[in-house]
């Protein structure tokens, strides 16, 4: 189930909020201008699946967003626990960044810890399969996919660089509670 729990952002042992309600985390969000959605992935797909597998059992879905929303570019990520590069992978978004386009992911498969840094606050969101993200560009954030990462998630771009993470030098990400399954 996905969930978010919302902190002060000096004081990351108490969560002020803390809801698995899908209609209340698409409202909180929505305060902050996230969108947060519930779909259905309705392809089953497994955690390492290659991209090619993903995006032909996703085209649909795929082509109508891209259009709905002014998508040019989309790629997948897609790890399972064993994957040698785990490590390597789970560093790459581990600490505060931002993006210079609006962060939008589908989850397809398993699921992923994001926490947003927004003013005085931070949200930690726990992304699962069918929930639909979507980030505005320039929001402070970071993303654990845990020591044994599972998921697979489709990711929409409007340039082909919008993935590039443009690092704060902060070490807030440091201070929350990284993604460890079950143990939350
Ligand atoms: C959930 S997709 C992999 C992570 C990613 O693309 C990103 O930008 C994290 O901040
Ligand atoms: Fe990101
Ligand atoms: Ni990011």
């Amino acid at each position: 189930m996905s969930r978010l729990r919302i902190f002060a952002d000096d004081a990351p042992d108490t969560a002020l909020l803390d809801t698995s309600e899908g209609d209340t985390i698409a409202s909180e969000l929505g305060k902050i201008g996230v969108t947060f959605e519930r779909w259905q992935a309705s392809r089953p797909i497994a955690a390492g699946a290659p991209q090619d597998e993903v995006l032909s059992a996703y085209r649909e879905d795929i082509d109508r967003i891209s259009a709905e929303r002014g998508f040019t570019a989309v790629d997948v990520v897609s790890i399972a626990p064993d994957n040698p590069k785990r490590e390597q992978m789970r560093a790459t978004f581990l600490d505060e960044h931002f993006h210079k386009e609006d962060e939008v992911r589908f989850f397809v498969a398993g699921s992923g810890l994001f926490t947003l840094h927004v003013d005085d606050r931070v949200y930690e969101i726990e992304c699962v399969k069918d929930d639909l993200i979507a980030v505005p560009d320039g929001t402070t954030h970071w993303f654990d996919m845990g020591p044994e990462p599972e998921f697979v998630a489709i990711r929409f771009f409007q340039q082909p660089d919008g993935w590039i993470g443009h690092f704060t030098g902060t070490d807030i990400a440091t201070k929350f509670p990284r993604y460890e399954k079950g143990a939350r």
